[in-house]
């Protein structure tokens, strides 16, 4: 009888998160070792608990943590930051990993995500992140700051209708869009001057050093903060009002004024 023998690669093995290329420690610099410990996280019960695609872990530095981690350079020292829709910490927890200098609020609606997103911070001892869970129309009027992010959330007209409210006086809510992000600026831009945006502008991060860089749709306000639009609180009205800590756990009217395109590379 003939036998053979099967040799595995590790790096194949589901379960396993790809090595973190060079870039990665440009990126996280001391604070790579907790970045890779996130990635082990995701590629286990981020995978177990239906937060990450199985599918995902052999591209888990490319796809995600990278592309989620070059957003740090358009972030200003010590900022508080809020990542709506935050799922499995995508773009959040990355930065707030990346960046301990900033405080970072993580608002997700769903229960199962933000226990697995708490417990998270818990395991990587992360003390500048709080987890909140709800929606971002449940924040209104009781949650602002100077930067939103989002990342695969909404449509950008619809996304800035939820997140505009969220930010203070000259903020910006920052979207991390694929390939159609240019597409959805202009088609999205009369949405994006209701819901309160004074300028709009493609910023392409990553452009040397990622196999595909991160194409980000920086969305500002005015010196007045926003207002949720009618239409908004009508239709965030229709849904479930779900606005909860885990266990951790005065506006004027809307500016009008030109939304800018713009690429530029980062
Ligand atoms: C496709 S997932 C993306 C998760 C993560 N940002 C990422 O890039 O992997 C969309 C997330 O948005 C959340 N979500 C949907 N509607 C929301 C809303 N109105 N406010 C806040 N989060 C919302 C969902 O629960 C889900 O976790």
């Amino acid at each position: 009888m003939r036998t053979f023998h099967v040799k595995h690669d590790d790096s194949e093995q589901p379960g396993l998160p790809d090595r973190p290329p060079p870039v990665a420690s440009e990126i996280f610099g001391n604070r790579l070792p907790i970045a890779e410990q996130f990635a082990q996280i995701l590629a286990d019960t981020g995978v177990s608990h239906g937060l990450i695609g199985p599918r995902e872990t052999p591209r888990l530095w490319d796809r995600h943590l990278l592309n989620c981690g070059v957003v740090e350079a358009v972030l200003p020292h010590r900022t508080r930051l809020v990542d709506v829709g935050s799922g499995a910490g995508l773009p959040g927890l990355v930065l707030a990993i990346a960046r301990p200098d900033l405080d970072v609020v993580l608002v997700e609606p769903m229960l199962r995500r933000t226990t697995w997103l708490q417990s998270t911070v818990d395991e990587l001892g992360l003390g500048n992140v709080q987890v909140l869970r709800g929606r971002a129309q449940d924040f209104w009027g009781k949650l602002r700051a100077p930067v939103v992010t989002a990342r695969a959330v909404a449509r950008l007209g619809e996304l800035s209708a939820w997140c505009l409210p969220l930010l203070e006086a000259e903020g910006r809510l920052l979207a991390l869009k694929g390939a159609t992000a240019e597409r959805e600026l202009a088609e999205d831009e009369p949405e994006l001057r209701r819901a309160g945006a004074t300028s709009g502008r493609l910023i392409v991060l990553g452009e040397d050093s990622l196999p595909e860089p991160t194409r980000l749709v920086e969305v500002t306000v005015g010196s007045v903060p926003v207002k949720p639009t009618e239409s908004a609180v009508r239709r965030s009205s229709s849904g479930p009002g779900r606005t909860r800590g885990t266990k951790k756990g005065a506006q004027s009217s809307p500016r009008r004024g030109s939304t800018e395109r713009q690429a530029s590379g980062g």
